[in-house]
């Protein structure tokens, strides 16, 4: 039985449409597809057991788990994308992630052709296992800080890994606690005494016969970390070297090289390609932001169809809790973000497809407008997201609190990513430290990219808004002014306060906490213009486009309301303008809700990946919330383990003295 169908059939779009331009074409809807269904009816990707299970027993679970997917991807001859898909929806973080996700990348982007061709293909067969290893137990955010040294000894044309300081020991690389054979390790580079930076090294750490640590090498998982099952699936590992010695070709060469006789020759490849793997893996990061908020929105806007409270009449039914106004101004806004994460993400893509080909044919220009939109929506979209989850628990009252809605787990696995990658305010300052080399160049260059606004600075720094209705909100010109002249205006003023200090960086950290403030305006931007534009591009299916438009003005018209401060303190609006687009929103929330169900079916989730009783498919919640109760191991007897010796012991004396 479908206890949602009445609400499916509300919608007035064709969902089997919006599916695909949820997923960015049908080709890469079908491939997702097919790999969510193999996962889904595949029993050993069970997942409901996984928050019961101790740290051995979890850790075994992930390793059997990711083996089965690396035999179907043998089996059954997947590709890279397949595969990609495959981890995705067994929805496990493993090993696996970072030996594909960064330690592949790392040497794809920073070896030779040399390096590249010697260990590529042992690491895509997975005849070594890789993980990333640059944060220490002193050092995260300061890659400059490291203090693992890699020195040049000329004798013997080796590399010393060596961990001079407790400080100095790796620690939180993923797949680095118990099982990497090798690692990309991040060290400073030391030759004839002087120091050359800090570089990528290909190190062996384990035996490839027996797994045991090699000499001068010691590694462990540091423990574990936040909430049940969750991230615990991770090996997250510390790593101390002794005087390691690897061969010199072992040192990632492409930005730098060490000759044999010792001598340093530098590429034309700018430094921070060094950083490259993490402007990949920020990317991505984005992509997963608006999986996780999706799920966390499917679950909340199902149950919410489902729950009733309050407002019956003449014994009729109570009011589905979706139709309260409040219900709805807090999981619309979370919806139409899930919608622009994934599509800013797909801008996003491409923007880093581009520069990656323009890094192989060594041209650098885009690489820092690359490094400031992928560490700004990164941040972004992994706070909102985040803050999303927490904010859809909630919304699913009491019940979003058990395990079985799914939620607490995807909280637990989700909310490191605020500081993975790059700590989330770390990486706006970067953000802000771009855009104000950007307004101080205005004069002499003109600004490309997702800065051409800045271009046209002087307008919009006299131009205000010229809206005078709610439905004048409705329109992506005055819409897009309006946050483009409260990012550059922010901007402009931020520079100014800085102009005052006599020395620029004493400025920049005095005013960290504005810059930050213009960074966020600025990526806010960025992800509302990027949605308009998806709208320009053909999206077929009936109506398909006008629930997008819909979503789009609740993304920006919610962000303009919550930051109404901004944008009133800018002077670009009057307080009548910001309560128009308030009403406006109120009017867009009534045109989301009959369409609410199709559009977070339209994210074509499984049962399995969802998770959730709370946000089943068929809606049929409180039976299989009973079940689920029952089969808890607590549930195994009616009297628990441990009644006999620490309870019934007091009830007893309770008695006794009560006959006194
Ligand atoms: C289910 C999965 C299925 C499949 C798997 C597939 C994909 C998934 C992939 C991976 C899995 C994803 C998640 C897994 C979970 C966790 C993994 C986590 C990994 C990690 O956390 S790795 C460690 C990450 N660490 C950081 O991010 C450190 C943050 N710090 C920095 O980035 C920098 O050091 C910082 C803050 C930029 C330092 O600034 P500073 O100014 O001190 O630096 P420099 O002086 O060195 O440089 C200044 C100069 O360089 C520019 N710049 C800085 N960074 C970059 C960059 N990345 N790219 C380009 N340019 C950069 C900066 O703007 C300055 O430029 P300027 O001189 O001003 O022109
Ligand atoms: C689950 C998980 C997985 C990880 N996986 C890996 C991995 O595979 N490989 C790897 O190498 N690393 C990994 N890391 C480490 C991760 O990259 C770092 O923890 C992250 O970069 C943050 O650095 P930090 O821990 O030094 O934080 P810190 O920089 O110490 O941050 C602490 C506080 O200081 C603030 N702060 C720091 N610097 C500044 C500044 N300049 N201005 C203002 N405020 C500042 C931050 O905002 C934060 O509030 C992982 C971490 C986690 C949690």
């Amino acid at each position: 039985m479908d206890y949602l169908s009445d609400e499916r059939k509300k919608s007035d779009f064709d969902v089997e449409a919006m599916k695909v331009a949820w997923a960015g074409s049908i080709q890469e809807f079908q491939l997702s597809d097919r790999m969510a269904k193999l996962v889904a009816n595949d029993p050993v990707f069970e997942k409901f057991t996984r928050p019961m299970l101790g740290r051995k027993e979890l850790l075994k679970n992930t390793l059997r788990k990711s083996a089965h997917a690396w035999k179907l991807i043998i089996d059954l001859r997947l590709s890279e994308e397949e595969a990609k898909w495959l981890r995705l929806y067994v929805d496990e973080p493993a090993y696996t992630d970072l030996h594909w996700g960064m330690f592949i990348p790392a040497i794809e982007g920073q070896g030779t052709e040399e390096q590249k061709k010697k260990w590529l293909p042992l690491a895509k067969k997975m005849q070594i296992i890789g993980c990333y290893a640059q944060t220490e137990l002193g050092h995260g955010s300061n890659v400059q800080g490291l203090e693992t040294t890699a020195t040049f000894d000329t004798r013997t044309d080796e590399f010393i890994m060596h961990s001079p300081t407790l400080t100095s020991s790796k620690w939180w690389p993923g797949g680095l606690g118990k099982l990497s054979t090798h690692a990309v390790v991040y060290a400073r580079l030391i030759v004839g005494g002087q120091f050359h930076g800090v570089h990528g090294f290909i190190v062996q750490l384990r035996s490839l016969e027996d797994h045991s640590p090699l000499p001068g090498i010691t590694v462990g998982d540091i423990g574990l970390k936040f909430g049940n099952g969750a991230y615990n699936t991770m090996d997250n590992g510390v790593l101390r070297f002794d005087h390691v010695r690897i061969p010199r070709n072992q040192m990632l060469m492409r930005v730098s090289q060490v000759t044999k006789e010792g001598k340093i020759m530098q590429s034309d490849v700018p430094r921070q390609l060094i950083y490259g793997t993490m402007v990949y893996v920020r990317q991505t990061i984005v992509a997963d932001a608006s999986k996780a908020l999706s799920r966390a929105v499917c679950i909340a806007t199902r149950y919410s169809a489902v729950r009733r409270q309050f407002g019956s009449r003449d014994g009729g039914p109570e009011t589905q809790v979706i139709d309260y106004k409040t219900q709805q101004s807090r999981l619309f806004p979370l919806l139409a973000s899930a919608y622009a994460f994934r599509f800013v993400s797909e801008w996003l893509k491409s923007l880093y497809l581009d520069v990656k080909q323009r890094l192989e044919a060594n041209e650098f220009s885009t690489l820092p407008e690359a490094h400031a939109c992928t560490a700004g929506l990164k941040s972004l979209t992994t706070t909102a997201t985040a803050d999303g989850i927490e904010e859809c628990r909630k919304l699913c009252g009491g019940h979003g609190y058990l395990v079985s809605s799914g939620l607490p787990e995807l909280f637990a696995v989700y909310i490191p990513a605020c500081t993975y990658e790059g700590d989330n305010v770390v990486l706006m300052l970067q953000v802000a430290r771009f855009l104000v080399k950007t307004v101080s160049e205005l004069g002499h260059k003109k600004p490309v990219g997702t800065t051409a606004y800045m271009g046209r600075v002087a307008s919009l720094m006299q131009k205000n808004s010229a809206v005078q209705t709610a439905e004048g909100w409705l329109n992506p010109g005055a819409v897009v002014e309006a946050f483009e002249s409260r990012a550059a205006r922010m901007a402009v003023r931020c520079a100014q306060e800085l102009a005052k200090f006599g020395n620029p960086e004493e400025g920049f950290a005095e005013l960290a906490v504005d810059l930050v403030e213009v960074a966020v305006s600025h990526c806010q931007l960025i992800v509302v213009t990027k949605f308009f534009e998806k709208l320009q591009q053909d999206i077929p299916g009936k109506g398909v486009k006008e629930s997008l438009e819909v979503l789009c003005y609740v993304y920006a018209l919610f962000l303009l309301h919550k930051h109404q401060g901004d944008f009133l303190a800018t002077g670009y609006l009057t307080p009548k303008q910001a309560s128009l687009a308030n009403a406006q929103l109120r009017t867009l929330y009534s045109k989301v809700r009959p369409n609410a169900i199709a559009l977070v079916d339209s994210f074509s989730y499984t049962d399995h990946y969802l998770g959730s009783i709370l946000g089943r498919y068929d809606g049929n919640v409180y039976p299989k919330l009973y079940e689920a109760a029952w089969e808890d191991p607590l549930n195994d007897s009616d009297v628990i383990d441990g009644f006999h010796q620490y309870v019934q012991p007091i009830l007893k004396q309770r008695l006794h003295s009560a006959k006194l």
